[in-house]
């Protein structure tokens, strides 16, 4: 096999996986039906390596990837690394300190070891936040991968486009070490806000997120399917709820915030009984104005974040259980009964597998914290096939 070549017959891609959490990046690679193997995983975070073990059957390693070296890498003979580096230098609700915190460390020596390799992988996917095309840590990776021979497709896509009824959008970039190249060579270089090019259309005709027309817009939510095929509890309320609008005052606590609280705390999570996701009326007194309301017919929902939960403005949306006559804030919240998206929720909106499953104990609050933290497998599947495929002869 000449080096450098992408021709991998039988045996599977080697593949690194940084910064790990609970496996999204794997699980994508997994539905891309890629021929290709994890050879190993790296994260930080204790926590999120007993999610990754209980369902990979393999412990990432737990330690800072700024200790790795080049040797270290070099290694495991991988072609592939998939990096989600941490986003907060980045967001808006950061501080923005983008290659100078702390937390951009790690990322920028990683790809800085990558001319120090004997054996540079063929490819590379980083994901993060929307903003980190404009940062200077972005700056500084193009940089290196020009200089390492890399030759790069980037993307911002949402899981909307996908036709899941959820709005992250997120940047990825693509990169592939010559002479290896990508299927379509005309997007080299290019910040593409369609996915149309993952399925070798290259048209542009799907519409994109970012696209501020009406039409381009409608078209993409009404190809989303409903909010309500990806929950876990149906709806108890019926179309206009029951005489005083609310759900049996049976299940609906007075101060559901503390019994949150009280969940939260216990050593084991029971995540089957729906009380503990239900908003207390003192919430939506406080912060109804803010709070991003669905409904189960919904075609979209907002990202949900690592402090969903425990705060609520900006942070995800919340579900009405009963659906009022006039949907959203003309009719009074308290009667539409909103609860919080359960996580095993948040995980089907990221389009994780059903037997996806959280250890005991890990708690409701570590459990939305370490989804908030991951990404949507229907967005980066495609990806990574697009990124493994060889263009045609
Ligand atoms: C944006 S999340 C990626 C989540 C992952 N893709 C998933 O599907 O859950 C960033 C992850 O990087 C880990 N992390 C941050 N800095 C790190 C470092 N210096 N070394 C190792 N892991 C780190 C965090 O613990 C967190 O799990």
């Amino acid at each position: 096999m000449a080096e450098g070549s992408l021709k991998q017959v039988d045996k599977p891609w080697r593949v690194l996986e940084f910064y790990s959490g609970i496996g999204g990046l794997r699980y994508s690679l997994m539905k891309s039906g890629v021929n290709a193997k994890v050879v190993d995983a790296f994260d930080i975070n204790d926590k999120a390596n007993d999610v990754y073990e209980l369902n990979f059957g393999h412990r990432p390693h737990q330690g800072n990837i700024q200790s790795l070296t080049a040797a270290d890498l070099d290694s495991y003979g991988a072609h592939a690394w998939l990096l989600s580096p941490p986003c907060q230098p980045y967001t808006r609700q950061g501080l923005q300190k983008d290659s100078g915190d702390a937390r951009a460390f790690s990322f920028l020596k990683i790809l800085e070891l990558i001319p120090h390799t004997s054996k540079p992988p063929n490819m590379l996917l980083v994901e993060n936040v929307v903003g980190f095309e404009t940062s200077d840590t972005h700056t500084k990776m193009i940089d290196i991968l020009a200089k390492t021979n890399y030759v790069v497709q980037e993307f911002i896509l949402s899981p909307l486009q996908f036709g899941v009824p959820y709005s992250r959008p997120r940047y990825f970039c693509l990169a592939k070490r010559r002479p290896s190249s990508f299927q379509s060579q005309l997007l080299n270089n290019r910040l593409l806000l369609s996915p149309s090019p993952l399925f070798g259309h290259h048209d542009n005709t799907v519409a994109n997120e970012h696209d501020q027309s009406e039409e381009s817009w409608d078209k993409v939510l009404q190809s989303c399917e409903p909010v309500e095929k990806f929950l876990e509890f149906e709806n108890h309320g019926d179309q206009t709820g029951t005489e005083s609008g609310f759900l049996d005052s049976t299940i609906v606590p007075t101060d559901a915030y503390g019994s949150l609280e009280k969940n939260d705390n216990a050593n084991g999570h029971d995540s089957s009984s729906l009380g503990q996701y239900l908003v207390p009326l003192s919430l939506i007194e406080r912060w109804g104005s803010v709070m991003d309301i669905v409904y189960p017919d919904s075609k979209r929902c907002c990202c949900f974040t690592k402090s969903y939960y425990r705060y609520v403005k900006g942070t995800g949306s919340l579900l009405a259980t009963v659906q009022p006559k006039k949907k959203g804030k003309s009719s009074p919240l308290k009667e539409q009964c909103l609860r919080f998206f359960t996580p095993r929720e948040v995980a089907n909106l990221h389009s994780f597998p059903e037997d996806f499953h959280f250890p005991q104990h890990i708690s409701l609050r570590q459990r939305y914290a370490l989804l908030g933290n991951s990404l949507s497998i229907a967005v980066v599947s495609p990806l990574i096939r697009y990124l493994f495929a060889e263009p045609s002869v």
